[in-house]
C-alpha cells in the first residue's frame, strides 16, 4: 500500500518544552486520517511541520515519497491546507476570495467554479464573504484549500467552532472529497466526530502517539467484554459476554424477558481515557 505521509521519530522541542517525542506513523493513500489529542498534545505542531511550516528538532517526515524540507517548493502543489476560518476577504465576493487566493499564490483560475461546486457553493458565488454562515465560511476555505486539486488535504479542527448540524454538512462534504481520490489527514478532539469518518485513528497524548489503528478494532481491543440486557421488569442488568453467563441469557430468553441486549463496547472516548487517563 502505497503511503502519502510517512513520519519516523518526529521530535519537536521549543525550548524547555517538548511538543512532539518520537511520533512515527504512516497514512496510506486514500483514507481519512484522524489525529486525536487533547488540547497542547501536539496536533496543530505536527500538522505545521508536515506542511513545511515549521522545522522538526529530528526526525523524518515525508510526503509522497519526498522530504517535507528538502522539497519545500514543491510540495504544496500536492497538498491542501486548512487551519483556521481567518484569511478571508469579507467584503470580496465567494467566486471573488478564490480568484483573489490564486492570484496571490499562482493557482489557475479556471478551476474556481468546479471548486465551488465540489463545496456546493456555487449558488452564493456572488455572496459576500461577510454574510456567510460559519458553516459556508468554512466551506469557502475548503473550496480554497482545494482549488489546486491537490491529492492531499490537512484539515486543522475542521469543525470545532460548528454546531452539530453544521459539522455533519462538513463532513458530508469530506467524505465526497475523500470519495473523489483525496486523502485526507485531519485533526480534532471530537472522538465521536473521528469514528463516523476516519479510517485510521491515532491518539496523541503530551506528544506521543499512545495507539494508532481502525475505530473498530480499536474499540473492540479495549472492550471490557461486557454486555447489558434490559429485562421487562428489571433495570438493566451486566453480564459478561462468556460462556458462563449464556445460560442467563438463554433463560431470560425462553422466559421472554428480555426488551434489548447491547454490548458494551467503548467508545473512543472511552478508549482515549482508558490508555491516558484523561479526558479530552
Ligand atoms: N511556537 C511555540 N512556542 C513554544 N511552545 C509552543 C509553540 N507552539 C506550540 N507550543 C507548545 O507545544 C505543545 C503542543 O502544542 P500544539 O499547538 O501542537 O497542540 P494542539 O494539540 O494542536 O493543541 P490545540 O488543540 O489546543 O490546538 C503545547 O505545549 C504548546 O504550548
Amino acid at each position: 500500500m502505497e503511503h502519502v505521509i510517512s513520519v519516523r521519530n518526529l521530535r519537536k522541542t521549543f525550548k524547555d518544552n517538548t511538543a512532539l517525542k518520537n511520533l512515527t506513523f504512516d497514512v496510506r493513500a486514500g483514507e481519512i486520517f484522524g489525529f486525536l489529542g487533547p488540547s497542547g498534545s501536539g496536533k496543530t505542531t505536527t500538522i505545521k511541520i508536515l506542511t513545511s511550516q515549521l522545522m522538526p528538532s529530528s526526525g523524518e517526515a515525508k510526503i509522497f515519497g519526498k522530504d517535507v524540507f528538502l522539497q519545500q517548493s514543491n510540495i504544496y502543489q500536492s497538498i491542501g491546507v486548512l487551519t483556521d476560518t481567518s484569511g478571508l476577504y469579507e467584503r470580496l465576493s465567494v467566486r471573488d476570495n478564490l480568484s483573489l487566493f490564486a492570484e496571490i499564490n499562482g493557482v489557475a483560475k479556471k478551476n474556481i467554479d468546479e471548486a465551488l461546486d465540489r463545496v456546493g457553493l456555487l449558488p452564493a458565488a456572488r455572496q459576500e464573504a461577510k454574510k456567510l454562515s460559519r458553516g459556508m465560511k468554512q466551506r469557502l476555505m475548503i473550496a480554497r484549500a482545494v482549488l489546486h486539486k491537490p491529492k492531499l488535504l490537512f484539515l486543522d479542527e475542521p469543525t470545532s467552532a460548528l454546531d452539530p448540524g453544521t459539522s455533519l454538512d462538513i463532513h458530508r462534504l469530506l467524505r465526497k472529497l475523500n470519495k473523489e481520490g483525496t486523502t485526507i489527514f485531519l485533526t480534532t478532539h471530537n472522538m465521536e466526530e473521528a469514528d463516523k469518518l476516519c479510517d485510521t485513528v491515532a491518539f496523541l497524548n503530551d506528544g506521543e502517539i499512545v495507539d494508532i489503528g481502525s475505530p473498530q478494532p480499536l474499540k473492540l481491543k479495549y472492550t471490557n467484554n461486557k454486555i447489558k440486557v434490559i429485562l421487562k421488569d428489571n433495570p438493566a442488568i451486566t453480564v459478561n459476554n462468556e460462556k458462563a453467563d449464556a445460560a442467563k441469557i438463554h433463560s431470560w430468553m425462553n422466559d421472554e424477558q428480555i426488551l434489548a441486549i447491547h454490548s458494551l463496547e467503548p467508545n473512543l472516548e472511552q478508549v482515549f481515557l482508558k490508555l491516558t487517563g484523561r479526558e479530552l
